[in-house]
């Protein structure tokens, strides 16, 4: 049966709470009460109710998103217009989400350079939400300078030429320690987003963490793999019900090799960088009209993705999704030993410290030193669990640090997003620079094997005299 056609003007007329409407890439879906719980915030679909979203829908979704996610009794019909907005092409293999021209990939030689590029050559808005963080950005700084107090103590004449990065993670072998920090709205680095980047971590003997505000559906990630090939999930619990047991139940058939449920944003934090940008932005949209939406006034995409996490996430929660599903679950955002137990004590299979990247509490303690704090307290969860740890790594010899003291994964947030604006060819390309400089800082230490690296290679004094001590540990618990 043909579809029924709906023009412009009838689609404009549904636009209230109780009937809504909304085109996108030609089809017109009845998306009533989706403004509650769209993972982006409802200000963008009440924008858009009533009209043709496809433009802002494009520029982080891909097109089966819509469809996998709405009911086809949702699907109302298409839209009878001349124009449909298009998802971005890469119109002679440019990019477009640069502003600028990139260097050449083989001009970068380090992260530093990387992140140089992103900052001249991505648009403004995805810079300010990639690099910002939270307040005034303390822990994001402290969690790449921390790695400088730690020392190497290189063995010598030790027979180096021959070497491999292997680390076993559950019940899988990777030939290098190195992951993605999961990150939200990847397209607006590069439209191929996560697809691009379960390629070049699979092509790189390493996987991917699929993030629960992905630009493409888990399945269409999951079909970028090769088959059968591990990957895991990070989870961030919904506050509504039915859409967490939508996504729970899916996840149980999908089986990632573990969910790693993020608990360290109940609540959005201030993001700085990015109020700023939408308020230059508003201001200038609506000169001559001072309103201001709640996005504008939180900071737009950076706050609405609240509506999306339960700020009521408790310990119990996370016990009951690992009995419910059945598979291992990490705790993503351990910023302190005591909660490194308490994953320990309910049967977690890992744990994953993290600050968020600076994102969440600012003047939380850098990652590394969380680490540090772990192995001095309760050296046992990190023979006992896997461990993996994100925030401020940026050199091979970081990496190889974090494993020296207990990390057997070990991932990077920022620089794959900057590292998408080649697509495909630069998360391989800085997987690539990342494993090299991991190879050379192990051959330097006098070590072959990731199994050699402990904490005797590193002098650690510096970054010891900042852990909490055991006193007020234990009286805090
Ligand atoms: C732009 C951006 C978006 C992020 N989105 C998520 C997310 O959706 N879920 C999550 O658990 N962490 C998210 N994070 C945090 C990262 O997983 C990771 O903890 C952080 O980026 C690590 O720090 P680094 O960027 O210094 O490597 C995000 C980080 C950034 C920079």
């Amino acid at each position: 049966m043909a579809e029924r056609k709906i023009t412009l003007e009838e689609l404009s007329q549904h636009v209230k709470d109780t009937d809504t409407w909304m085109a996108i890439n030609g089809t017109v879906w009845d998306i009533t009460g989706f403004a509650g719980i769209h993972p982006g915030g409802p200000d963008i679909i009440q924008e858009y109710s009533g009209r043709d979203a496809s433009e802002p829908y494009n520029s982080v979704h891909s097109l089966k998103l819509a469809e996998n996610n709405f009911e086809a009794s949702q699907r109302i019909g298409i839209l009878d217009a001349e124009f449909v907005a298009d998802k971005p092409r890469m119109e002679n293999t440019r990019n477009p989400r640069l502003e600028n021209d990139l260097p050449q990939i083989d001009e970068i030689i380090n992260l530093d350079d990387l992140e140089a590029a992103a900052e001249k050559c991505l648009n403004k808005r995805s810079w300010a939400y990639f690099s910002g963080a939270s307040n005034d950005s303390f822990t994001k700084a402290d969690n790449a300078d921390f790695y400088r107090k730690i020392f190497l103590r290189p063995r010598v004449a030790r027979a180096v030429q021959d070497i491999d990065t292997k680390t076993k993670i559950l019940d899988d072998v990777y030939d290098v320690p190195i992951f993605n920090a999961p990150a939200s709205l990847m397209m607006l680095a590069h439209p191929d987003a996560e697809m691009a980047l379960a390629k070049g971590f699979a092509a790189s003997g390493s996987t991917i963490i699929i993030p629960t505000l992905s630009s493409f559906s888990t399945e269409e990630i999951i079909e970028a793999l090769p088959a059968g090939h591990p990957f895991y999930f990070q989870l961030y619990v919904n506050p509504n019900k039915a859409a967490l047991k939508k996504m729970v139940d899916s996840l149980c058939k999908l089986r990632p090799k573990a969910i790693i449920v993020t608990a360290d944003l109940p609540v959005f934090s201030k993001r700085e960088a990015n109020e700023r940008y939408e308020k230059r932005i508003a201001k200038q949209k609506r000169a001559s009209e001072p309103r201001e939406t709640t996005a504008e006034k939180q900071g737009g995409q950076a706050r609405s993705a609240g509506v999306s996490i339960d700020p009521n996430l408790c310990w119990s929660n996370i016990k009951q999704l690992k009995e419910r599903t059945g598979i291992p679950v990490f705790v993503k955002g351990i910023q302190c030993a005591e909660d490194a137990l308490q994953a320990w004590k309910i049967g977690c299979k890992g744990i994953y410290i993290s600050n968020h990247g600076g994102r969440a509490a600012d003047t939380a303690q850098p990652t590394i030193l969380t680490l540090a704090e772990i192995r001095l307290h309760y050296p046992f969860i990190l023979e006992e669990m896997e461990v993996f740890i994100d925030g401020g790594v940026r050199r091979g010899s970081d990496v190889l640090k974090a494993i020296c003291l207990g990390a057997k994964g070990v991932c990077l947030g920022r620089p794959f997003f900057y590292a998408l604006m080649y697509g495909e060819e630069g998360v391989r390309y800085t997987m690539q620079l990342l494993k090299d400089e991991l190879e050379t800082a192990m051959q330097l230490c006098g070590i072959t094997s990731l199994s050699e690296a402990h904490t005797g290679l590193l002098n650690t004094r510096e970054l010891y005299r900042d852990v909490e001590s055991p006193q007020s540990l234990s009286s805090k618990l």
